[in-house]
């Protein structure tokens, strides 16, 4: 049972703040983004084992450390026991990003740049895109979008539903993920302040002294908990 906290008690964050963070964990802190993806990946891979079944579910990386992310969820579940696909529309050359396929395939885990046939799987993991997005959704990201939507399978949004604007939320006629929960990792953005649904936090690695500067409320993780559930 993943701990409940209420969503008063903690800060919800712009787009400016979370770069912010992440640039300050980096260059004042000595953390690695390695470090911090895995952190975030298996994070998310524990609030999708705790809210769903074991399945078949097809993993959506972007070409950004959101997708980085996915790539580490996917590696996780596979190891908890789902069968997971990543689809990946946008190689990176990046090193990181490359380490990060070769980790899933020698895993088995499938990486396709296409969507496979969805009629057999249970659920979608949106890595797509987190806190850098700039609407609105550029090809090949919108067809691809637009096949989740149709295909009405539950999805599960790591850092922010992509193509939702990261301070005003889901565009009134665009392309966006229609999220069944989400895990906001090191907190919520702006955006999810009038999200009522399941909502997980996790990323944590904030040291006090980072928090104190930024003035953040962190959500207070119990026990070696990664992850927690916002209540009202
Ligand atoms: N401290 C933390 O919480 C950590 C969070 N992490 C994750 O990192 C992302 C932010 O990653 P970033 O690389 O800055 O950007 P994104 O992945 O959000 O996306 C950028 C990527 O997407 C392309 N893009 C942007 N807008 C569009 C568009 N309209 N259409 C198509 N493509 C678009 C852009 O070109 C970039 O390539 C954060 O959300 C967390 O998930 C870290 O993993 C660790 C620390
Ligand atoms: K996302």
């Amino acid at each position: 049972m993943v701990s409940r906290v209420s969503k008063k008690t903690i800060s919800y964050i712009s787009q400016s703040v979370a770069t912010k963070i992440d640039d300050q964990l980096f260059s004042q802190f000595g953390f690695k983004v390695e470090q911090l993806m895995e952190l975030a990946g298996l994070a998310a891979a524990q609030a999708v084992a705790a809210h769903y079944p074991k399945g078949n579910v097809a993993v959506l990386c972007g070409p950004g450390n959101n997708g980085g992310d996915g790539f580490v969820c996917a590696r996780h579940l596979q190891q908890f026991g789902f069968s997971t696909h990543v689809v990946y529309p946008k190689t990176s050359r990046n090193k990181l990003m490359e380490c990060l396929v070769e980790q899933c395939q020698k895993l088995d885990i499938p990486v396709t740049n296409n969507l496979p046939d969805l009629k057999n799987f249970t659920l979608i993991v949106d890595a797509l895109f987190g806190f850098s997005f700039k609407p609105p959704v550029r090809e090949p990201f919108d067809a691809i979008i637009g096949s989740i939507l149709q295909s009405g399978l539950p999805v599960f949004s790591i850092d922010i539903p992509s193509g939702w604007d990261v301070k005003d939320g889901p565009p009134a006629d665009g392309v966006c993920i229609r999220p069944d929960a989400v895990i906001s990792l090191t907190l919520p953005k702006e955006c999810m302040r009038d999200w009522n649904g399941t909502h997980f936090v996790g990323g944590r690695f904030v040291p006090a002294s980072l928090a104190r500067d930024f003035q953040l409320s962190l959500p207070s993780y119990p026990s070696f908990d990664q992850i927690v559930q916002l209540a009202d």
